[in-house]
């Protein structure tokens, strides 16, 4: 049996870059943000369904969606977020177990589902522990600021669009704390590696 790690944590506090220490170390990682791109490309169900209820105003010349004026619209209006959440979820909790299931069947022992909205959406029941990046919330709003080019008013809607983090690291099994450097977040990770027999 393959043991299921759900990594989680607030938006900008360093789950990527957690993800990214773990595929270096030869676990693999199904990436929730990735998959919910690739799941509104153009043509796509979840495309269509999108511009019908958002109109085309979202789609930019190349008819692709406009994700920073989706993002402006849905992380400012609870009632539009939640009908696209409707709209990508399904999709992505789909594409999700299926890649599961191939890391499963090629033997894997140890797969990571990177999904920043576990607990929001009840997704716990899909894994067997759940790793949470935590940061304090002035350096999570420096680092989103930062990373986004968002005026602080746009990245604390993002941030309040989610279950407080604080609540996250308390439902965890363990907890990194991201607020250090980087070498200092690696050194954690391999201590709980090592504690749940990964390494
Ligand atoms: C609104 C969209 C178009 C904005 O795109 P953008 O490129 O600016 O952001 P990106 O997708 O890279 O997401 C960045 C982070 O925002 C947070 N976030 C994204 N969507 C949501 C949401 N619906 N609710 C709360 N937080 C969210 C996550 O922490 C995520 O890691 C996009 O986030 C989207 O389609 N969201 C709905 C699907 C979703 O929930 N994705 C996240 C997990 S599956
Ligand atoms: N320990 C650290 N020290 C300094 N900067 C960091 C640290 N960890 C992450 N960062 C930076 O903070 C930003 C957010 O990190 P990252 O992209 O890994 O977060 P995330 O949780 O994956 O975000 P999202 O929810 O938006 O996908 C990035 O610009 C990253 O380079």
């Amino acid at each position: 049996m393959a043991l299921i790690i759900g990594l989680t944590g607030g938006i900008a506090s360093g789950k990527s870059t957690v993800a990214r220490m773990l595929l270096e170390l030869g676990i693999p990682v199904i990436d929730a943000d990735q998959i919910a791109r690739e799941v509104v490309e153009i043509g796509e169900d979840a495309y269509l369904q999108i511009v019908e209820k958002f109109g085309e105003e979202i789609l930019q010349a190349d008819k692709t969606i406009d994700r920073a004026k989706l993002g402006a619209i849905v992380f400012n209006d609870e009632e539009k977020r939640k009908l696209l959440n409707s709209i990508v979820h399904p999709a992505v909790r789909q594409k999700m177990l299926e890649q599961k299931e191939q890391y499963v069947k090629k033997g894997e022992k140890n797969i990571v589902l990177d999904i920043p909205l576990l607990f929001e959406s009840n997704l716990t029941y899909l894994v067997d522990k759940i790793l949470v990046v935590y940061v304090d919330g002035h350096i999570q709003l420096e680092r989103l600021m930062e990373r986004n080019c968002f005026s602080k008013e746009e990245a604390e809607a993002r941030i309040k669009a989610q279950l407080p983090l604080k609540e996250k690291a308390a439902k965890a099994d363990a907890v990194i704390d991201n607020n250090g450097t980087i070498e200092q977040t690696k050194e954690q990770l391999l201590n709980i590696l090592k504690q749940w027999d990964v390494l």
